[in-house]
């Protein structure tokens, strides 16, 4: 940016009048005082007797009038204005001469001279003389300053122009450029040489021509001329760094030029002038914003506004043309467990990897967006059947499961993926989509890695599954939770050892209900935390009384879940609970799943190590249910295994089941472990596992799972 061309000049506006100033030159001391006498009070008057002297007064010094004797006593008058003209000095030099002879004026005013006054000089005349040279004076000085301030405001002006920010120009009556600024040439690359002369098609984006012709071809003028038109001006050089380095946009606003020399009803239209402000960089910012706005920023894709915006388009262009549309929604499977043993890194990689391959599957006109988290939606338009969109759901599912390395390890990502078809499953935005998350839930929950299409049932079993979790999270305030307890017996002592506390809900609508009606919910929806802390509690409060009864040696065996080990705190509560009730520990059981510990994590090994180094006793439920690994029993200081119910079910029917037990049973002695058989239900059972060596066991036959009065009743001797 240049400085500002500024000058005194434009302040100097209000500046008073300067005092007029005369030289008065005669060797004649006598004429010198009536001049003087004359020209009072008309300019401020120096007097001087010779040339030399005057000389050296207008060398140092600034006059308007000059009354100048040409006859002076060292050198003459018209040699004094010789040299005045040469020294460009602007005094105006009024000759005074007794010289009759008509010659000396003559040569007086070729001289410079701008009056000539004859000896003796007339009053009348003398003043008439030195007032009009006065009045040139002040009218040449009004000028001298009027045109130094012209140029100032057309320099001001021409700076203005040139150091403007935008592209100002000017068109003639034909769109083609007149003048155009120097800004022209750092925002396009263009010099202006190249442009005048040519139309203003030559700089416009071949897409915004037709909205260009608006701006650029405006004739009103005045508050009326056209604003706020924005286009793309094409660059000339690549090294002009822009939104893609070949085009700016501008925001446009021109007006009319008229000719005003016409009467106003006959204008003459002479073009335009306007002015082009680069707005790129506003524009890069709002389509950022814009773009944020509509996208999840980790895969680039749609995400959750933009796809519902878009299917609500496609939905009405389907219900006009009547075609179908199918609507998915995909679930990574294992995507919480990448997150938790790989770390996010690694989750955030394959969250890409997985948008990019889903992309692969589909055809130009399909969206794919990211919900969130590890959902992602998919809309297919135009689809002639329904089943359409199993080939789809084939080949993402086939895409998407080629192996892939996370953490150094080969991982083959696999999804659960619902269907929804409009018309069929739903006609909005808000049926289809969560009618495909219904079904995907099913695909979930039937095994994961999967597709199916929604069915209207799906619906009915949501909503059963919504009030059953509201239902739920009130349950502990309403106290609706109980606590029944089955006995576990000794064959060999005929004592009762201890209690199973298994939970019961007694539902307001729905009656008594079974673990297996609610503990997954529970666990999803992570409830599960603060009901195993009331089991805890009241099965520890139970445990006392019956102790307090004189049952000392009684233990309680309690169900935890997977996700009370997720918790930090696990240890504190379970150990503080039989404090809590003056219970010793080690009449303490809890009962966990192998599958559990086949997880290996390190943090459910120390939990485990720990609540054991307090004297709980550890149970591994279910055993020999599903894993055949023994590898856990070495690594978890395990004190007991519960022989699953199933192996005690098939003795009698199946060998294999005796041979398992029998194989459990050496397993149990091989670690040093207790044993203790389940869901026995009739005498030859207990007969057979007491035979294979297992002498503990709990089960129908030898009672039924009980509320707390009613099993004690039962159970006093
Ligand atoms: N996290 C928690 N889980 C719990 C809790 N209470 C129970 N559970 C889990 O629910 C599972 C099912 O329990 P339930 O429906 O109570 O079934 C138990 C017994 O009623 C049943 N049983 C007992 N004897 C017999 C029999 O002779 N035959 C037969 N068919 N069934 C019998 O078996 C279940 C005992 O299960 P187990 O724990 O394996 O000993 C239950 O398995 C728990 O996982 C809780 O408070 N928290």
């Amino acid at each position: 940016m240049g400085e500002l061309p500024y000058s005194s000049l434009d302040f100097a506006g209000a500046a008073q009048e300067p005092v007029q100033r005369i030289l008065i030159v005669d060797d004649e001391a006598r004429l010198r005082d009536s001049y003087r006498e004359l020209l009072a009070g008309r300019a401020e008057i120096v007097e001087c007797a010779d040339g030399r002297e005057a000389m050296a007064r207008l060398d140092s010094d600034t006059f308007d009038v000059v009354l100048l004797d040409i006859r002076l006593p060292d050198i003459s008058g018209l040699a004094v204005l010789q040299w005045a003209r040469q020294r460009a000095i602007s005094a105006i030099v009024i000759m005074v001469s007794a010289d009759p002879d008509i010659d000396s004026a003559i040569d007086a005013l070729r001289g410079g001279a701008g009056e000539f006054v004859r000896k003796p000089c007339d009053p009348e005349l003398l003043l008439r003389a030195v007032e009009r040279a006065l009045q040139r004076r002040r009218l040449e000085r009004s000028h001298a300053l009027l045109a130094a301030r012209l140029e100032q405001s057309e320099r001001l002006h021409r700076f203005l122009v040139e150091q403007a920010p935008d592209i100002i120009y000017t068109l003639d009556e034909a769109g083609r450029f007149v003048f155009v600024n120097g800004r022209v040439e750092s925002l396009l690359g263009f010099c202006r040489e190249e442009l005048v002369g040519q139309p203003y098609t030559e700089l416009v984006h071949e897409e915004d021509r037709e909205r260009a012709r608006y701006a650029f071809a405006e004739r009103r003028t005045g508050g009326r001329a056209s604003a706020n038109v924005e286009i793309r001006l094409r660059c000339k050089n690549d090294d002009v760094v822009h939104v893609d380095n070949r085009f700016i946009v501008a925001m446009l606003s021109a007006t009319g030029i008229y000719e005003t020399e016409m009467p106003r009803d006959a204008l003459r239209f002479m073009g335009t002038y306007g002015i082009a402000r680069d707005i790129t960089e506003r524009k890069r910012a709002e389509e950022k914003i814009s773009f944020q706005a509509f996208h999840d920023l980790l895969t680039q894709l749609p995400n959750r506004v933009l796809f519902r915006d878009r299917l609500a388009l496609a939905l009405s262009q389907a219900a006009r043309r009547a075609t179908l549309l199918g609507v998915m929604f995909i679930d990574l499977d294992r995507f919480k467990t990448v997150n938790d043993s790989f770390g996010h890194a690694e989750g955030d990689q394959l969250l890409k990897t997985v948008a990019q391959r889903l992309k692969h599957c589909l055809r130009a006109g399909d969206t794919l967006a990211r919900l969130g988290g590890d959902e992602f939606t998919v809309m297919l338009p135009d689809l002639l059947h329904a089943d359409d969109v199993v080939g789809v759901a084939e080949k993402i599912a086939q895409e998407l499961g080629a192996p892939l390395m996370l953490g150094g390890q080969e991982f083959r990502p696999t999804a659960s993926i619902g269907i929804a078809v409009f018309p069929r499953d739903g006609e909005t935005v808000e049926a289809l989509i969560a009618h495909a998350d219904l079904a995907m839930y099913q695909v979930k929950n039937a095994g994961k890695n999967s597709f199916g299409f929604y069915s209207p049932h799906m619906s009915e079993a949501r909503r059963e599954r919504l009030s059953l979790e509201n239902d739920l999270q009130l349950a502990i305030e309403r106290r609706e939770f109980v606590l029944h307890y089955q006995p576990q017996f000794s064959q060999r002592s005929g004592q009762m050892i201890g209690m199973e506390a298994l939970l019961r809900w007694q539902h307001p609508r729905l009656g008594l209900l079974a673990p297996g009606g609610f503990i997954a919910l529970a666990e999803e929806t992570g409830l599960i935390c603060r009901i195993s802390d009331w089991v805890l509690q009241e099965g520890c409060r139970q445990l006392a009384l019956w102790h307090a009864d004189g049952h000392r040696h009684l233990r309680l065996a309690l169900n935890l879940s997977a996700r009370d080990f997720e918790r930090k705190d696990l240890l504190e509560r379970v150990v503080a609970a039989p404090a809590r009730h003056g219970i010793g520990c080690d009449r303490l059981e809890i009962e966990i799943t192998e599958s559990l510990l086949l997880d290996d994590a390190e943090d459910v090994i120390a939990t485990v190590r720990q609540l054991r180094q307090h004297g709980v006793r550890v149970a591994i439920d279910d055993f020999g249910m599903r894993y055949s690994s023994l590898n856990y029993l070495r690594r978890f200081p395990v004190s007991s295994i519960k022989i699953d119910q199933s192996f005690v079910r098939d003795l009698g029917r199946d060998q294999g089941a005796a041979s398992i037990i029998h194989a459990i049973v050496g397993i149990a002695e091989g670690f040093g472990l207790h044993l203790i058989a389940e869901g026995v239900e009739s005498e030859e059972q207990a007969r057979r596992l007491a035979d294979l060596g297992c002498e503990d066991m709990q089960g129908y036959y030898f009672g039924r799972p009980l509320p707390a009065d009613e099993v004690l009743e039962w159970a006093t001797p």
